[in-house]
Order: structure tokens, then C-alpha cells, then sequence
């Protein structure tokens, strides 16, 4: 089947293997315009080569991309036009300001040198690093670094972006600015894949997750996985109450929480099912000190698929 050149961003059936390392065996996604999607896999399972290949920086042994509608390897300058990409890793020029690094690009990028300077210090604005302009860029911190390779990635205010790992380093307010300018960029229209291994912070940023493994993206049966785990509920109650037991009369199917019988996991219908729950267990008078949704779903799909794949 062919891509889709009306979406923002889209690969079917990518692969790539470094000598006899298969990287990338079987990779497809689909990112719409305004939509952040996560990539998601454990340490080696290929994201990193994946986005490479989305970013017209690696060849892929087979498979389509079309980014904007370009296959970014056969039309690379058409494609790049459109595309931001910010590495794991910024390499930086030793002899350059972080003002000079982004009026740099921008002038590749094509603009007049007023307007590369003027956009070079809006985005310095923007990731808060005004402050920094005249200094070289090599010597600014890790997170820093971080926010000055994301404002080069959005130099020529590209369509599409895709961030890998952008909130490693990053300080708590830093990752609360970056969460929230990833949400404008999308609301503004932008299509954005982005990966990271701080799941617990996606929840709040992403439209939908693509699971990574062994190479390949996980597909339709992870979005179900996801979805479960949108709908699973903890039940804490004071030490010295068994939950389980109270869960078992009820006739309530539960899910052990560690080794503690005050705390158990069930699997809610919806908002309405987990509050005729929760009516149903003060009814009892059962001590209840915290009842919600069980913390991060992207999470808990992700444990979830780990444990399926020992
Ligand atoms: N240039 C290369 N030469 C040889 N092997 C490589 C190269 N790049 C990646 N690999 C291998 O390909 C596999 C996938 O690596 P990749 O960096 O894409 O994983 P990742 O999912 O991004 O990992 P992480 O979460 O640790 O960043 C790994 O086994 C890695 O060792």
C-alpha cells in the first residue's frame, strides 16, 4: 500500500539493519496535522533509527515516508522545508553564540539576515535563553542545550517536528515550558512525533502513542492495551482494611497492588461505573484514603507490554 500524502507525516514498512543488527525491522505511523503523536519502546528497540529515517537523515533499507507530502530522501531540500528535528543530542559550533547558531540556520533556511536575527532572538525568547545570546553555545548546560537544539528546530517554522528525547535534562520547569509550547505548536497545526522514556509526562502531551519493539510499531493491539489502562482505578484504604476481601464480596473482579490487602486495581467501565463504586464502598464504611484512575496510562501499557513480551 501507498502512503498517504495527505497526512503531515507517514512511513509504512520501514527497515533498517547496521551489518547483521536488524535496528528497524518493520516500523509504520501516521502523524495528522495538529496532533502529537508519543514513540514509545524500551533502550535499543530502534526509535532513534526510526526518526533518523523519518528525517531524510538515514536511508532505509526499504519502506515509504512522506513527510508533507515529500519522500524526504528523493526530494530532500522539499521535505527538509518542512520538517524539524531535533536530536537526542545537539552538536553544537565551537566558535558560535546561540544567537549566531540560530540566525545561521535561519539564513539556510533561506531568510534575509534581519529577519533570521529577529526570529533567532523571538525563539531564544521563547525557550528562555535571552540571556544567553552572546554566549557560545558549547558552553551552555545539558538542558540548555536541550532548549536551544529545540528552538534550531523550529527556525523556519516547519509543519512537522520530531523531537527525539527533548525533555532529557530538562529541569521541572523547563519540562512544564516544553509540555506546554509542544501543545500550542500542535494547536497552531504543527504535526509532532516525540519520543521519551518519561512516560508519566507524554500522558498530559500526546494525542496518541506508536509502541515500539524489537523494531517493529506495535499497531492496533496497543492502542487497546492503552485504552485498558485508561480505565484501570486504585483503591487505597487505611492499613488494617481488606480491600480485596470487600472488592471479592461485591463480586468485583481486582488486581493485587503489591503485597498490601488495603490496596487493590480495578478495571472501571467509565467515570459513572467508578462512581457508583466509590458510593458503594463509603456505603460500606470502608476507610477509603485514595481512589483514581491508577496513575500514568502510558505507563502501565507500556509495564503491560514489557511483561507480555518475557
Ligand atoms: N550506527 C549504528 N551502527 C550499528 N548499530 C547501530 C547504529 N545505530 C543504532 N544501532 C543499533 O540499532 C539498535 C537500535 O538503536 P536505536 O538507537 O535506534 O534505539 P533507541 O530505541 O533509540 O534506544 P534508546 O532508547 O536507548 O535511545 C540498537 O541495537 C543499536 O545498537
Amino acid at each position: 500500500m501507498e502512503v498517504d500524502r495527505g497526512l503531515a507525516l507517514e512511513a509504512r514498512g520501514l527497515r533498517r539493519a547496521f551489518g547483521t543488527v536488524q535496528a528497524v525491522v518493520d516500523a509504520s505511523l501516521a502523524v495528522p496535522p495538529g496532533h502529537v503523536t508519543a514513540l514509545i519502546g524500551p533502550n535499543g528497540c530502534g526509535k532513534t533509527t526510526l526518526m533518523l529515517m523519518l528525517a531524510g537523515l538515514l536511508r532505509p533499507d526499504g519502506g515509504e515516508v512522506s513527510v508533507a507530502g515529500r519522500d524526504p530522501l528523493a526530494e530532500g531540500a522539499a521535505a527538509r522545508v518542512h520538517l524539524g528535528w531535533m536530536p537526542d543530542v545537539l552538536g553544537t559550533w565551537d566558535s558560535l553564540t546561540c544567537e549566531e547558531t540560530l540566525t545561521t540556520f535561519g539564513r539556510a533556511y533561506g531568510l534575509a539576515r534581519e529577519p533570521a536575527r529577529a526570529r533567532a532572538f523571538d525563539l531564544l525568547r521563547t525557550v528562555h535563553l535571552s540571556e544567553y545570546a552572546s554566549q557560545p553555545a558549547r558552553v551552555l548546560s545539558r538542558g540548555q542545550k536541550q532548549r536551544l537544539s529545540l528552538a534550531r528546530a523550529l527556525v523556519h517554522d516547519p509543519e512537522v517536528l520530531i523531537l527525539d528525547e527533548p525533555a532529557s535534562g530538562l529541569d521541572p520547569r523547563s519540562r512544564i515550558e516544553l509540555r506546554e509550547l509542544v501543545r500550542a505548536l500542535a494547536a497552531d497545526g504543527k504535526a509532532i512525533l516525540i519520543s521519551s522514556h518519561v512516560l508519566s509526562e507524554l500522558d498530559e502531551m500526546v494525542d496518541s502513542a506508536v509502541f515500539m519493539s524489537k523494531g517493529a510499531t506495535l499497531g492496533a493491539d496497543a492502542d487497546a492495551v492503552v485504552e485498558k489502562a485508561r480505565r484501570r482505578w486504585l483503591i487505597t484504604a487505611l492499613p488494617g482494611t481488606d480491600v480485596r476481601a470487600v472488592l471479592g464480596d461485591l463480586g468485583r473482579p481486582w488486581e493485587p497492588v503489591g503485597d498490601a490487602p488495603e490496596r487493590a486495581a480495578v478495571h472501571v467501565v467509565d467515570e459513572a461505573d467508578a462512581a457508583a463504586l466509590l458510593a458503594v464502598l463509603v456505603g460500606a464504611e470502608v476507610p477509603l484514603i485514595a481512589f483514581g484512575p491508577a496513575g500514568s496510562a502510558l505507563e502501565q501499557a507500556y509495564l503491560t507490554m514489557e511483561e507480555d513480551r518475557r
